[in-house]
């Protein structure tokens, strides 16, 4: 599944029955609750990666980027518009533009 299509479904369910789907039921509680598991699956995620445990953080990994999503949806941010922030940085190394933003008055 692309990141593209589960966007899709998660959009639809900002206006589904909240008692079919778990992803209604989070986007019913709104953008804080979003934000408060998003977190917490990051915070699973780093747990894991600190292990070592490759397998545990693949599927922590998938926790974090489905609630990511959830959490754009909730707060009426577009994919389509992170996917092009991350195109227009394609082209400038990390290091070159955090020695242009130190340089900027
Ligand atoms: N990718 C996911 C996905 N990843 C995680 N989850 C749910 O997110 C919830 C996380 O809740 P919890 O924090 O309670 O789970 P947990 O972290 O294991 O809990 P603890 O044991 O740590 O307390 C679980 O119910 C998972 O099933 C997801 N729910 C849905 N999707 C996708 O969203 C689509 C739509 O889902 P529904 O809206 O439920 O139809 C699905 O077809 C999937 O493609």
């Amino acid at each position: 599944m692309t990141l593209d299509a589960l966007f899709a479904t998660i959009l639809a369910r900002k206006t589904a029955d909240p008692t079919s789907s778990w992803t209604a039921q989070l986007l019913s509680k709104g953008p804080e609750k979003c934000a408060e598991k998003f977190g917490e699956e990051a915070i699973e995620a780093i747990i894991e990666a600190v292990k070592g445990d490759s397998d545990a953080l693949t599927g922590e990994a998938a926790d974090v980027l489905y609630h990511l999503l959830v959490m754009l949806a909730a707060c009426d941010v577009d994919l389509k518009d992170v996917l092009a922030e991350l195109e227009r940085r394609q082209n400038t190394s990390g290091i070159a533009e955090k020695q242009a933003r130190s340089k900027a008055p």
